[in-house]
């Protein structure tokens, strides 16, 4: 079926870490099949907006600048943090942009991309402040992040059983600052990646935005996305297949499909890890709570054009 502008089904897609890798060595070489694998599921038919963590590489580029502008040698400038996750929109928009044209020129789909570098509004009193969550930069053992706390003051915590990792404050995302503008692209028909890391965090005063030292889920804001757009499904990718209860055991169950009142029914069991498959599924929730003919869908990379077509991985419906 041709591409026709703004007439296919539409689709918020959000990429997990394992789409994108840790370094950008090995970013610009996992992009290549994340693109093939994204060609796949919207090739030449569906309206399509990709979003994408950026937790491991916001952090990469704090911690650069923190230690290069810490020796006055070297003469790099301290780099706020939020300059840091606009930096690591743009760097991963452009490996994953460049890595889906060259995927679309090769099939011979007429489609382009657009890169935009997004801005999120959060609100100053948003509690999540007070509480930071939100795992960026690589693992380290206790050890080192002991030691990088006490020589940088930021907090670390364990990582959902994985390692220590420094955390930042991640609130909820209210509103996305350049809306209009992806979809006026969606709709002209370039897949656009939009909203990375959930879009840099900001505070709105005086008709004026102002960057805060945050990382937004991008799940989060994907799902707000989604539901603003009235988006036909919202699709989660991460490195299962589906989601399970009972992960991890022997009696490890997958699901197919899950209604919001049964989500919350194994939410209210624990059965998602928080920091990990919790913030997936309540993003799902939210999306198909405010837009109830929306369909979630979480699934791995691998399966994800096989999930759109509705083979595999667990859908999220409203009821
Ligand atoms: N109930 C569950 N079902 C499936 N996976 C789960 C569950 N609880 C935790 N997980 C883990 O959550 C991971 C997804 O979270 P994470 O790795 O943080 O996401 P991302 O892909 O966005 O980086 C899965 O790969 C899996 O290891
Ligand atoms: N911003 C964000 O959610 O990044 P990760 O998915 O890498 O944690």
């Amino acid at each position: 079926m041709p591409y026709i502008k703004g007439k296919g089904p539409s689709v918020v897609i959000a990429l997990g870490g394992n789409a994108l890798g840790k370094t950008p060595e090995e970013q610009l070489e996992l992009v290549k099949t994340t693109a093939r694998h994204i060609v796949d599921m919207v090739g030449d038919g569906v309206n399509t907006i990709v979003t994408h963590g950026n937790g491991p590489q916001v952090g990469m580029i704090n911690n650069a600048f923190d230690i290069a502008s810490k020796d006055p040698a070297s003469k790099v400038p301290v780099v706020p943090f939020p300059e840091c996750g606009a930096m690591s929109q743009g760097y991963i928009g452009y490996h994953l942009s460049q890595a889906i044209l060259g995927e679309l020129k090769s099939r011979g789909i007429m489609r382009s991309t657009a890169n935009i570098v997004t801005q999120t509004v959060v609100y100053p009193d948003d509690p999540a402040f007070d509480n930071p969550t939100k795992p960026v930069g690589s693992f380290m053992t206790e050890e080192e992040a002991k030691a990088l706390a006490e020589a940088t003051g930021c907090t670390v915590k364990e990582d959902a059983g994985r390692g220590w990792r420094m955390v930042v404050a991640s609130p909820t995302p209210r509103r996305i600052v350049e809306f209009d503008a992806v979809k006026d692209l969606m709709d002209a028909g370039y897949i656009v990646v939009s909203t990375g890391g959930g879009g840099v965090p900001v505070f709105e005063r005086n008709d004026h935005y102002y960057g805060v030292p945050a990382v937004i889920d991008k799940d989060r804001s994907a799902a707000m996305l989604a539901s603003g757009f009235k988006a036909d499904m919202l699709v989660i990718l991460t490195a299962v297949e589906k989601v399970a209860v009972n992960f991890g055991k022997p009696d490890q169950r997958d699901l197919d499909m899950m209604t919001v009142t049964e989500a919350r029914e194994y939410i209210a069991q624990g059965q998602f890890a928080p920091g990990s498959m919790l913030p997936k599924v309540e993003a799902c929730i939210d999306y198909v709570t405010k837009y109830p003919q929306g369909k979630a869908l979480i699934t791995s990379l691998e399966c994800a054009a096989a999930g759109l077509r509705g083979e595999t991985g667990t859908v999220i419906v409203t009821g």
